[in-house]
């Protein structure tokens, strides 16, 4: 299994690290634009295999796909992060020439290959990544949900003051500040529903704190977040690898599924070895589906400015 990480910075090199550590890769190459920044990332991500035990083989390489040729699944993290104060979408003017230009390299020396889009703002992104290489709506996945629902567990758990390992949930919707849908009325703790527990206003707060998890770190890190983003990419690569059929929230193009079509926005679907084997429609409330529906709108209001 050879993976591509396109995009060395933060995202990039966390995601690196879980693929390795959870050894079921056999390479990861990484790519990025700055001049041996890639080779240098690989070269010390390697001097922890003997320490955390990984038998991956990580390599770097400057701008050159050839090294990239044969991939079975890339992760696309190159381009911009936001600042404090930012939206996602703002990053747009600069983040869509670099993914246009990454996601054609890479079909050209690996014409098979499964992408996850990362790159803000990831939902237009995703949908410029089909554009651009015409692979099959199965083998092109947004990465956003999963990392939302994780931050979802987090608030819930912290609300219960359970550990997150006895929560679940699930965040669908745009991966804008103000486009997630947190479903509170399917969050359970240990399969009991979390509204058992505190109080609809305690769950509201947990929500709205969710959606704005992104900008919340931004605003305390300078820049955006990277270990959550690069282990929730990690768990999709490796759902992928490993056939293993689970449910993850994604990015995926809708062609009436929920009521929505040409766009690509996070709903729940199962990954397995074919990429997005299924879209899964749940049964929303009414209050969700016009929360999906608002999402949707946003999204395709950003797809408006991509020049195709
Ligand atoms: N979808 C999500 O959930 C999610 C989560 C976190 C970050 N992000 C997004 O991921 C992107 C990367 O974030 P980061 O914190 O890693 O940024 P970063 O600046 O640390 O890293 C980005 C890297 O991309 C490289 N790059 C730029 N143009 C390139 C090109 N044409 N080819 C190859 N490499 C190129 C840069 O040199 C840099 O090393 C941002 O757009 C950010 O908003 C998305
Ligand atoms: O918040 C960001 O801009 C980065 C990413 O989309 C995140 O949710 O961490």
């Amino acid at each position: 299994m050879k993976v591509t990480v396109v995009g060395a910075g933060a995202v990039g090199a966390s995601c690196a690290e879980y693929i390795a550590i959870k050894n079921f890769a056999s390479e990861v190459v990484l790519v990025d634009i700055k001049e041996n920044f890639a080779e240098g990332k690989a070269m010390d991500l390697m001097q922890t295999a003997s320490l955390n035990g990984f038998d991956t083989k990580i390599t770097g390489s400057t701008n050159d796909y050839s090294k990239t040729a044969g991939s079975d699944i890339a992760v696309i993290t190159s381009g911009i992060p936001r600042k404090p104060g930012m939206t996602r979408e703002e990053l747009i003017g600069i983040n869509a020439g670099i993914v246009k230009e990454v996601s054609s390299n890479l079909i050209k020396h690996s014409p098979e290959v499964t992408i996850i889009v990362v790159s803000n703002p990831m939902d237009t992104m995703t949908y410029l990544v089909h554009k651009t290489t015409g692979l099959p709506k199965n083998k092109i996945i947004g990465m956003g949900g999963a990392l939302d629902s994780a931050r979802f567990k987090y608030r819930l758990s912290e609300a219960l003051g359970a550990p997150a390992s006895d929560v679940d949930g699930m965040v669908i919707g745009g991966h804008s500040d103000t486009g997630m849908v947190p479903l509170t009325r399917l969050a359970t703790r240990n399969s009991v529903p979390v509204s058992e527990f505190i109080s609809e206003e305690r769950l509201s707060q947990v929500a709205e704190d969710t959606k704005v998890g992104g900008a919340t770190l931004t605003k305390m890190l300078g820049t955006s977040a990277w270990y959550a983003p690069g282990a929730a990419v990690s768990g999709l690569v490796q759902a992928i690898a490993c056939d293993q059929k689970k449910i993850f929230p994604c990015s995926t193009l809708l062609d009436g599924e929920y009521g929505l079509s040409d766009l690509c926005i996070g709903v729940p679907v199962v990954l397995g070895k074919d990429g997005i084997e299924k879209i899964v429609e749940i049964d929303l409330s009414d209050a969700e589906k016009a929360k999906l529906q608002e999402s949707a709108e946003g999204v395709k209001k950003t797809n408006g400015l991509l020049e195709l």
